[in-house]
C-alpha cells in the first residue's frame, strides 16, 4: 500500500478579504510528480490559493492544507524549504546583474557561501541564461526575466513549484521556451502547480487541471476527462500548396477530425483533441503527401470553455 502523503492536500479552503469571499471551500489533492494546471479567469481565486500554499496568505480557513503531509499553518518554515514560489509579478531590481540577483536569493535561502557559485551556474545553465550572467536584470527581455525568476525558485532545489501565471505577457516564442523549461522540470520529478487563464497553454504540460471560477471549482481532473466532459474541439487553420483534390476527404476521414471547412485560402479543421493531438494531425496531413504552407491552432481560452459550460453540455 502507498502510504506516501500527496505533495499537496487542500480540504475546504476559504479565503476572505473582509466580507469578500475570494476562495469558497475548495478541495484538491496533487500526488508527487504531477503537473497541476490551475485555470480560471482574472479574479477567480488562483493567486489567493497559491499564496496560501506559499505560506504568504495567513488569513484563511480550512479543514486542512498540507504540503508533503506537513500543515501550512503549523510549520510554515518547513514548508518554505520545500517550495519554490514564483509570483505573477517580477519586481524591480535596479542595477542588479543576473549573477547578483541569484547570489542575493541564494543567500536568502541560506545556501552555504562555498556552494553558491556552482548552484548559480547550474540554474543559469538549466534556464539557458549563462550568457546573461553579467547583464543587468532590468535589461533582460520579459521572457528572460521569467526564466530568471524560475532560476531563482530552483536555487534551493524545492520539491514543489508554485508558478503564478509564468507565461503571462510573453510572446509566442518566449512562451514555448518557458514551456520547454517546465517540461524539463517535470522530467526532473518536480511537482508543479501552474496557473493560467489559457487552457491550451497548459494542455501539453499538465497531468491534471482544475478550472476555477468565482472561488469554486467548475471541474477538475485529467485533461482528457475535461475535454471529453466539455466535448471540446479546436479549430486548426491549414493552408496547403496546390490542388486540394482529395486532401479534404483524407483529412475528414482521420480519427478525431470532426469536420473540414474549405475557406477562401485555407481549411478550417475542427479537431477533437482527446482523440487526435494537434501535432499528430500535422504529421498525418503531411503523410498524405500534401505540402503544408501554414498550420495554426486557435488558442483554447477560458471564454471558449465557459461558453461550452454555459451551453449546458456539462450539466
Ligand atoms: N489583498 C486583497 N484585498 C482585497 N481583495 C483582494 C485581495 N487580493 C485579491 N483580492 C480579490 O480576491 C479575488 C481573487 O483574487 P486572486 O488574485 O486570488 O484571483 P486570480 O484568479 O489569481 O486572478 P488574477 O489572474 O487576476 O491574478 C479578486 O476579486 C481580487 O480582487
Amino acid at each position: 500500500m502507498n502510504t506516501q502523503p500527496p505533495m499537496v492536500e487542500v480540504k475546504n479552503l476559504w479565503v476572505r478579504y473582509g466580507k469578500y469571499e475570494a476562495v469558497k471551500g475548495i478541495s484538491f489533492s496533487i500526488p508527487k510528480g504531477e503537473v497541476f494546471g490551475f485555470i480560471g479567469p482574472n479574479g477567480a481565486g488562483k493567486s489567493s490559493t497559491i499564496k496560501v500554499l506559499a505560506t504568504l496568505q495567513r488569513d484563511f480557513e480550512c479543514d486542512s492544507v498540507k504540503i508533503n503531509g506537513i500543515s501550512v499553518n503549523k510549520a510554515p518554515h518547513l514548508i518554505r524549504e520545500m517550495i519554490g514560489y514564483m509570483p505573477d509579478f517580477f519586481g524591480v531590481y535596479e542595477d542588479l546583474t543576473a549573477r547578483e540577483y541569484l547570489h542575493f536569493f541564494a543567500a536568502a535561502y541560506r545556501i552555504n557561501k562555498s556552494r553558491r557559485k556552482v548552484i548559480v551556474d547550474d540554474v543559469l545553465q538549466l534556464t539557458d541564461l549563462t550568457e546573461k550572467i553579467d547583464a543587468p536584470v532590468d535589461s533582460l527581455s520579459r521572457g528572460m526575466k521569467q526564466r530568471l525568476a524560475l532560476a531563482r525558485v530552483l536555487l534551493h532545489d524545492p520539491d514543489l513549484l508554485l508558478l503564478d501565471e509564468p507565461a503571462s505577457g510573453l510572446d509566442p516564442r518566449a512562451r514555448i521556451e518557458v514551456r520547454e523549461l517546465l517540461v524539463a522540470l517535470k522530467e526532473m520529478g518536480k511537482t508543479i502547480i501552474i496557473s493560467s487563464h489559457i487552457l491550451h497553454e497548459l494542455s501539453q504540460l499538465c497531468t491534471s487541471i482544475g478550472i476555477i471560477e468565482a472561488g469554486q471549482f467548475v471541474t477538475q481532473g485529467s485533461l482528457d476527462h475535461i475535454y471529453k466532459r466539455l466535448e471540446l474541439s479546436r479549430i486548426i487553420h491549414v493552408q496547403i500548396v496546390g490542388e486540394l483534390n482529395g486532401v479534404c476527404q483524407k483529412i475528414e476521414s482521420m480519427n478525431g477530425v470532426k469536420s473540414v471547412n474549405v475557406q477562401a485560402d485555407r481549411l478550417a479543421i475542427q479537431l477533437l483533441e482527446d482523440q487526435l493531438a494537434v501535432e499528430d494531425l500535422h504529421t498525418q496531413i503531411a503523410a498524405t503527401g500534401a505540402k503544408i504552407r501554414m498550420f495554426q491552432a486557435e488558442a483554447m481560452d477560458m471564454e471558449t470553455v465557459f461558453m461550452k459550460l454555459t451551453e449546458g453540455k456539462t450539466a
